[in-house]
Parts: structure tokens; C-alpha cells; sequence
């Protein structure tokens, strides 16, 4: 190694350097002198025009090399920007696909353009950098990557696994897994499969870092078995189905939030949500289930747990169903409407759950005008439940094997949150179940690719991010057990539960056959024994919670309808 400077005196170094600048000046006095003569002029006046000439020389130069690096980098980049130029290096670098890049240091302002300053170029510095040949190349086919950026080789990982190939890599600075997301269709093509053989995964580390597996096989080639009790436990949130991997997936909550399954006949959608109902009974904590079978059998399997089950086709039973829903849901805001002006906390309400199996037979009409508006009350009536009792606690599953435009009116299916589309023949029918701007959205997955001979696949759309999943085939033994379980839960807190004075007070009066009850009868059968009809009244006021009324002469007492709503109304 050599050492350097004048500081260090005595060295070799000096004395060549001597040397060197002594001949240097004698080349150039001979050449001013040649000069001189030629054109014969005097001394000062040779020097300042070859002076001249050699400043006018150099910024000719410079200004052509900023104008070829302009060209040749495509666009100008800001001036903070680190410059990667792939293939500068590739005498030098062993990645011969992509070449080498070379990666000069912030301070590129003279090269993108007009604030640059000659002394900037002396202090750019150079850094050698491998890409990844491979993934660069794909990425920037798909687009992702402009030609000038790359991914460095040193920051990608890529695994095989049974399923497929994991690519772990860390997008240029500048970019993010997003910018992989947008074009994950295209990606996909580059790799030479489709967008349903991949799967893409953002990192907790950083926003560049990309997850990215492709599978060797069509999803769902081979099946996968059905989740025991303690995974369904242990999901977050509710599972639907199993991912391309193998990997529960679902929605985080149904809390606030209601499910459209759409998908062609036969395709697995009452499996599907079979599944679902199994997995609410085993993770979800108490609900209440209303059921409505448009199948007659479809989800026959959960009568006995059901608030209400109806097998039925007729829109006469499904608007009675939507009607108790509605009723309701509208005590349940009264209720909070009434915390919320005594400033009490939000009360908290059972969830529950009004699931609608071929929900497209309940809003046809046959054309006369009577079946018309008929079909309007009942699409408002339902528009109403599923936006209006998404605050107070009430659900709505809607399956449908004709996601045709008028089968569920838009002002229903624009309130559905989660969204959920399984084969379909077409574009259009996808976009019925998953909204109009589904294909708009960040990498969307398209229905129609879906492959029909396997049953129970379906593209899930919620909170603006697609997953390919295939619903869970249980056992019925499984189903049926669950379903004991969930029955024997219920008849255990009904017995546990002690009868409220109210429920009490309904009965004697039911049993009597009496819509009104006088104060003085009724405040013994509940255990008062005050004799005083002032205290007896205040008291029995106090225990029922309900405002007594007056009776046909004059007395005060309780009637049946009021006790009745006051207990409804605590549901
Ligand atoms: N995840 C799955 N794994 C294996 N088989 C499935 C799966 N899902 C559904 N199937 C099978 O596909 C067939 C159709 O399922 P299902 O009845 O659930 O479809 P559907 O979409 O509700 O049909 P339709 O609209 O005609 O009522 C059934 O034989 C069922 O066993």
C-alpha cells in the first residue's frame, strides 16, 4: 500500500512527483512556445487565449455528459434520491443477467439537472451493488420496478415448500409491498401462472419488505382437513375457510358487519356456510340464530339451536322474519338512545345472527304492480335491517345462487360489508356480489378463474383486501355434536336463570286468561305483603319496572301488553 502527502516528507513519492510536475511544465511552456510562434503573439496574450480555450473545452464537456445521463436514465429523480444504474459495472461484477449497479451516494443534483455545480462531481462516491438477476428482471417486466431500480441480491430469500416457492425480498428505497400489490396480476403472468396461485403477505418489520408465495399446483388441488375445535378457537376472529396454504382465514369480527355470498349453483355455498355457523357455535360466545331455509334442508342441521328456523320460499315468511328483526333492532336504539341522554355507557346487546339461504326467491315479483311494490316494501324493509342493526348487534347472512343484477336489489347489497364470491361464468356476475368497483381494487382476484370442479372456493373481499379460501367440508357427526353442545348450553342458562318478576307477572296473568291485572292482586303473587295501597303500589312500580295503568273502574293495576313489551324490549 502507498502512503501519500507532502507531510510525510523524504519519501520516494516526493522526489518522483518533482520530477513529474518539472517535465509537466516543460511540455507545457513548449507547447505555449510553439504556439507563441505559430501564431505570433506575445507571451500574455498565448497564455490567456489557451487558457480560454481549455474553460470553454471543459464546460462543453460537462454540459454533454449531463445531457447523455438524462437520456439514459429515462426520467430525472429528485435530488435526494439514491441512483441505482444496473449494468454500469458489468465488466467488474459477477451478475452478468442484470449486470451490476452502481450506487452513487446522495448529492445527484448536477446529474438530474439544473442545480448542479462542477465541484459536485469530484465528490460523488461509488458503490458496487449485486441485483437479484432473477426477480429484478421479473419485477421490472411486471412493471413494478422502473429499469433503473432493482432488488439487491444480499436482501432476498427464497424458499422452496411443499406448496410452492417463498419469495422474501426488500423492495428498492422508495418503493413498498404496495407497489407489488397493485401489479400482483402481472407479477403473477411474468412467473408464468395466475393471480389465484399467489399470495402476498406484508411484513411487521417494514413497508419494503415483500412476502411473496407462488404455488407449484392450481389452489386447492389437494384438500385440506377440516380445523378442529382448538384452531377454530384459537383463530382471531371468525374463520370462513382455509387460505392457499392451508391457513385459517376469515373476518376479524361480525361485530357491526354483515356477509353476501354469491356464487353459482352447487359451487359450495351452503357448505360454506355451515361451516360458519359450526365455527360461531364453537368460538363465538352466545348468540341468537334466526335461520331461514329458501333451500328447505340447507341448514336443517341447526334448527334446534335456532331462536327461529323457518324452511320456506315464500316472501310472506321472510318479511315476517325481517319485520321481528326489525322491531328488534328498533328497541335495541331506543335503548341507546336513552343511555346516551342519561349519559349512561352503551348497553350491550346479544349478537345476533339472521342467516338466508337463497335470498334472491324472497325479492322477485311477477310483474303486476301489486307484486311490484310488494317487492320494494320488502327490499326496503331488509335495506333497513341490514344498515340499520349493524349498531345494535344484529347480522345478516345473505346466500344467493343468482348474483344477476335485479336477484338482490343494489340498495340491499350495497350494505353488506364483507362480500364473498364463489364460481361464477362472468365479470358482471362477479362484480354483483363483490360491488361495482371490486376490479378497481388492490389486487383484485377474478371469480371466474376459479376452478368450478373444485367445490367450495371463493374469493373473500373484506376491509379492501381479497383472499382466495375454500370453505370448511365438516363432518356432519362433527356438526351434529356441536349443535348438541351448543342446545345443551342454552336449556342449562334458561334453568340457571331465575324468573324475572315480569316473566312471572306474564304468566299469572296468561294463566288467569286476564289482559288486566288489579295492584291489589297481583303485588301478593310477587310477595308483597304491604297492606298499605299506597306503599303496596310503589313497591310493585319499583319491582316491575312498568308504569301502572287505570282499569275499567277506576283502579289501578298492570296490563298484559304493557308487561309483555317491557320484557321484549330487554332483549
Ligand atoms: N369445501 C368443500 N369441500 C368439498 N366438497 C364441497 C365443499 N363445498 C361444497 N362441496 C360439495 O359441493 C356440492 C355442492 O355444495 P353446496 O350444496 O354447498 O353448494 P351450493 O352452492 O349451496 O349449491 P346450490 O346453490 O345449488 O344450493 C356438495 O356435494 C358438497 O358436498
Amino acid at each position: 500500500m502507498t502512503r501519500r502527502g507532502a507531510g510525510q516528507g523524504g519519501g520516494d513519492d516526493v522526489w518522483g512527483q518533482a520530477v513529474g510536475a518539472l517535465g509537466g511544465l516543460v511540455v507545457v511552456f513548449g507547447i505555449l512556445a510553439a504556439i507563441k510562434d505559430k501564431l505570433g503573439l506575445s507571451w500574455p496574450a498565448t497564455v490567456l487565449l489557451v487558457v480560454g480555450v481549455l474553460v470553454v473545452l471543459g464546460y462543453l464537456v460537462w454540459r454533454c455528459r449531463g445531457a447523455v445521463s438524462r437520456t439514459w436514465a429515462g426520467t430525472a429523480r429528485p435530488a435526494t434520491a439514491m441512483k441505482q444504474e444496473a449494468g454500469k459495472q458489468a465488466g467488474k461484477a459477477t451478475v452478468e443477467a442484470v449486470g451490476k449497479a452502481v450506487e452513487k451516494a446522495a448529492g445527484q443534483a448536477g446529474e438530474t439537472g439544473e442545480t448542479g455545480e462542477a465541484g459536485e462531481e469530484g465528490a460523488e462516491a461509488e458503490e458496487v451493488v449485486a441485483a437479484h438477476p432473477q426477480l429484478t428482471a421479473d419485477l421490472r417486466a411486471a412493471g413494478v420496478l422502473s429499469r433503473d431500480e432493482l432488488v439487491r441480491a444480499g436482501e432476498v430469500s427464497i424458499e422452496k415448500l411443499p406448496v410452492g416457492t417463498r419469495y422474501d425480498f426488500l423492495m428498492p428505497p422508495g418503493r413498498t409491498y404496495k407497489d407489488v400489490e397493485k401489479r400482483l396480476g402481472n407479477l403473477a403472468g411474468v412467473l408464468g401462472v395466475t393471480r389465484l396461485h399467489t399470495k402476498l403477505d406484508r411484513s411487521r418489520r417494514s413497508e419494503r419488505q415483500v412476502q411473496l408465495l407462488v404455488l407449484d399446483e392450481p389452489p386447492f388441488t389437494r384438500p385440506f382437513s377440516p380445523p378442529t375445535r382448538e384452531e377454530i378457537q384459537a383463530f382471531d376472529g371468525v374463520p370462513l375457510g382455509h387460505d392457499v396454504v392451508g391457513q385459517l382465514a376469515g373476518v376479524p369480527t361480525f361485530e357491526r358487519a354483515s356477509l353476501l355470498i354469491g356464487g353459482m349453483t352447487q359451487m359450495g355455498k351452503t357448505t360454506l356456510v355451515n361451516g360458519l355457523i359450526t365455527c360461531l357455535l364453537i368460538a363465538y360466545g352466545e348468540f341468537d340464530l334466526y335461520l331461514l331455509d329458501g333451500k328447505f334442508c340447507g341448514l336443517t342441521r341447526f334448527e334446534k339451536v335456532a331462536v327461529r328456523y323457518e324452511a320456506s320460499d315464500n316472501p310472506d315468511v321472510f318479511e315476517s322474519m325481517v319485520d321481528e328483526l326489525n322491531d328488534r333492532s328498533d328497541r335495541r336504539y331506543k335503548r341507546i338512545q336513552e343511555a346516551v341522554r342519561n349519559r349512561q355507557p352503551a348497553p350491550e346487546f346479544r349478537p345476533v345472527f339472521f342467516i338466508v339461504d337463497e335470498a334472491a326467491d324472497f325479492f322477485a315479483h311477477d310483474g303486476t304492480n301489486g307484486g311490484k311494490e310488494k317487492a320494494y316494501r320488502i327490499a326496503e324493509k331488509t335495506r333497513s335491517l341490514v344498515a340499520k342493526c349493524l349498531e345494535s348487534g344484529i347480522s345478516t347472512v345473505m346466500l344467493t345462487q343468482r348474483p344477476s343484477q335485479n336477484a338482490i336489489p343494489v340498495m340491499v347489497r350495497d350494505q353488506f360489508l364483507y362480500r364473498m364470491c364463489l364460481y361464477v361464468a362472468s365479470e358482471g356476475t362477479a362484480k354483483v356480489a363483490l360491488g361495482d368497483t371490486y376490479f378497481e381494487t388492490v389486487a383484485p382476484i377474478n371469480p371466474v378463474l376459479i376452478d368450478s370442479e373444485i367445490k367450495g372456493q371463493g374469493v373473500l373481499f373484506a376491509h379492501g383486501t381479497s383472499t382466495l379460501i375454500r370453505g370448511f367440508n365438516f363432518e356432519d357427526a362433527f356438526m351434529w355434536q356441536i349443535a348438541d353442545e351448543a342446545y345443551d348450553r342454552q336449556q342449562k342458562a334458561l334453568s340457571d336463570t331465575p324468573e324475572s318478576p315480569l316473566v312471572q307477572a306474564i304468566s299469572y296473568m296468561k294463566k288467569q286468561g286476564s289482559d288486566f291485572v288489579l295492584t291489589s292482586e297481583l303485588a301478593p303473587v310477587l310477595g308483597i305483603t304491604e297492606t298499605d295501597p299506597a306503599e303496596r303500589g310503589k313497591k310493585l312500580n319499583k319491582l316491575l319496572g312498568v308504569p301502572s295503568s287505570k282499569g275499567a273502574k277506576g283502579a289501578r293495576g298492570y296490563r298484559l301488553e304493557d308487561l309483555t313489551a317491557a320484557a321484549v324490549s330487554d332483549s
